[in-house]
């Protein structure tokens, strides 16, 4: 392809090193941690296993009143008021999955309750809320066949003991379904520009995502460049311009309509010649034609390769959390047109089927890497099973039961 400069390169505001740690293999983590409060960090290696996620304190477990975002659908970002102050992740998870808990954990809450023997009827009803909240039918009867067997094997009887057994067994299906060396830490360049791809059909939250993900690694010390390869939409180089602004990192955009694979070429080069940390890609996510799309992917990635060999060092696959099953088919065909490394489930905050994560992991075996947990610019946080399903039980699981089982 040519590489003739058809993006226009423009330094929306100088990086600023921020004063957190810049390791590079630890950015995630680094990142994750960063905008923590020493309590909660604290308190979240405490949870670091699930033995710890039933022997949390009681003070730790009380909830914050939830208020997910989930207000006005709109283009651009949302402005974050002088005062707010920024979440925990534990904070975060609890107040994004209120939906999900209100269906799916109260739901599994009455049948906890009203059970007199954990019997056949029970199992039923178990699949029901289980497939209610999206898991998903599969994993719905592997859950349970897998907890029926266990509430034998531990002949738990109380209440209690079964809901720890299904804590349990759900983060434990999660890491089994994935690969042991897997981690939701991005894929990060030992040296030189980590270049991350993102795709994803329109309206996902692609843009949001990235603009979240750059303000993110910017914050973390990282010399962030992003390029607005979507140059089908009109609109979407512009959002992605305002998010740059707002999270202080450098854009190289192209002319509406243009080669994307144009933007994408000057971007890599931008990277290497100044030495950019990380280059997020924003891409158009026309899925109705099939065949175009693969092929734009793939000049995308080409061209990413032959100027950085090991690059894209991961394919990010958003997807919007509320259309239940249907990300996962979006996912499906994404998955047979591009290597996808990973998955942002974006609009968690926003839906009641939030145990579409589970069914992601069971059926694409892709690990999924960040969630989206509101529209705030630090509303995305690096997922993690044990915080997640920890967040789906909170303020139900009676935790002095729990400590004495
Ligand atoms: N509640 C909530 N809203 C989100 C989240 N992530 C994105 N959104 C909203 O989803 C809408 C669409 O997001 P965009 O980033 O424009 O989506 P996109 O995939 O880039 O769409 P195109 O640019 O059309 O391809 C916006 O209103 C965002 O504020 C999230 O985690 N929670």
């Amino acid at each position: 392809m040519s590489a003739e400069p058809a993006a226009v390169a423009e330094t929306s505001a100088q990086p600023v090193a921020s004063v957190a740690s810049a390791a590079p293999a630890s950015v995630t983590q680094a990142a994750s941690r960063e905008t923590a409060s020493v309590t909660a960090v604290a308190s979240q290696e405490s949870r670091s296993s699930l033995t710890s996620t039933a022997s949390v304190s009681v003070a730790s477990i009380s909830t914050a009143s939830a208020e997910a975002s989930t207000s006005a659908v709109t283009s651009e970002p949302v402005e974050e008021s002088e005062s707010a102050s920024v979440k925990t992740d534990e904070q975060l998870y609890d107040q994004g999955l209120e939906k999900t808990r209100h269906t799916f954990g109260e739901r599994l809450n009455a049948l906890l309750a009203n059970f007199r023997h954990v019997d056949e009827g029970f199992f039923d009803d178990l699949e029901e809320t289980l497939i209610g909240a999206d898991v998903g039918f599969d994993m719905a009867v592997k859950l349970s066949d897998e907890l029926r067997d266990e509430v034998k094997l531990q002949n738990a009887k109380r209440s209690q003991d079964v809901q720890n057994v299904i804590v349990e067994k759900m983060v434990e299906i999660y890491d089994q379904a994935g690969n042991d060396e897997e981690s939701t830490a991005l894929n990060m360049a030992p040296e030189g520009p980590t270049v991350i791809l993102f795709v994803g059909v329109n309206g996902v939250g692609k843009t949001t995502t990235i603009g979240k993900m750059a303000n993110r690694y910017h914050q973390a010390g990282k010399k962030v460049l992003l390029a607005a390869a979507d140059t089908f939409r009109a609109g979407a180089t512009e959002q992605l311009d305002v998010w740059a602004k707002r999270g202080h990192v450098d854009i190289v955009k192209g002319q509406p309509q243009s080669d994307p694979a144009a933007v994408v070429f000057d971007a890599v080069q931008k990277a290497k010649r100044e030495n950019y940390d990380i280059l997020f890609v924003d891409t158009a996510g026309r899925l109705q034609n099939k065949v175009n799309l693969m092929n734009e992917l793939a000049k995308m990635k080409r061209i990413i390769t032959r100027e950085i060999p090991a690059a894209p060092h991961e394919v990010l696959l958003v997807l919007d959390a509320t259309t239940g099953q249907n990300a996962l088919t979006q996912a499906k065909l994404f998955k047979e047109s591009t290597d996808v490394t990973g998955i942002v489930l974006t609009k968690l905050d926003g839906t009641a089927r939030g145990g579409i994560v589970l069914a992601i992991r069971n059926e694409l075996h892709v690990p999924v890497k960040f969630i989206g947990l509101g529209e705030q610019i630090d509303d995305l946080r690096p997922f993690d099973p044990n915080e997640f399903v920890y967040g789906l039980f909170k303020g139900l699981i009676d935790v002095s039961a729990l400590e004495k089982a």
